[in-house]
């Protein structure tokens, strides 16, 4: 299956939302969402905490990839809200490590307008810290061998 697929279900919760994955790897996450009424608040503007669930997602799984696809495990994610994104709009999602450590980790995760005919605009921009060397579960193993054959692809 393609990781940029609408079938690809790296995170379930983005899945739902319609966000399709660009890149997946120990340095960089991305992908693209459009802003339905699925993601909304109620003034029709995408809804903050849809950006948090973004980021969360972003930077579990880049961090996942850069710890050899250990169990990780979020404990901090701080968030700036800069300017909305309107219903129908094109939102780009791409995310980066600050800070790789044997135990924790530390990702930008920054979202995007991206209208053809403007400049890129900044919706948000958060940091996220997770705690990286867990022992996988033995029922998430079978997801996390299906997302390196994924990586391995890319
Ligand atoms: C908070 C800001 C409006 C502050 O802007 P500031 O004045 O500091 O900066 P600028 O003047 O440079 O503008 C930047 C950017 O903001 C947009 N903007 C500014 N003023 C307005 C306005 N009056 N109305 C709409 N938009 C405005 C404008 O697009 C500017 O962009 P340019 O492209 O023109 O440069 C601003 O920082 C901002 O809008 N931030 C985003 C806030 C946001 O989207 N937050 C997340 C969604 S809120 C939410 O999640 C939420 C959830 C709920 O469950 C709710 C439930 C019930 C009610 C409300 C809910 C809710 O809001």
């Amino acid at each position: 299956m393609d990781p940029k697929s609408a079938e690809f279900t790296a995170d379930n919760p983005l899945h739902i939302l319609g966000f399709v994955f660009e890149e997946l790897s120990a340095t960089r996450v991305s992908g693209r969402l459009t802003v339905t009424d699925k993601c909304c608040q109620p003034f029709k503007v995408l809804h903050g905490g849809v950006s948090a669930l973004i980021a969360e997602g972003l930077a579990s799984l880049g961090a996942g990839i850069a710890s050899g696809y250990k169990r990780v495990a979020g404990v901090h994610l701080s968030i700036h809200h800069i300017r909305p994104a309107a219903l129908g709009e094109s939102v780009f999602a791409e995310s980066f490590p600050v800070s790789v450590g044997k135990n924790i980790q530390v990702w930008e995760v920054r979202l995007w307008k991206t209208k053809e005919t403007e400049k890129k605009k900044m919706i948000s921009t958060s940091r996220v810290t997770l705690l990286s060397s867990l022992p996988v579960p033995d029922h998430a193993k079978d997801s996390l061998d299906q997302l390196k054959k994924f990586v391995s692809k890319l």
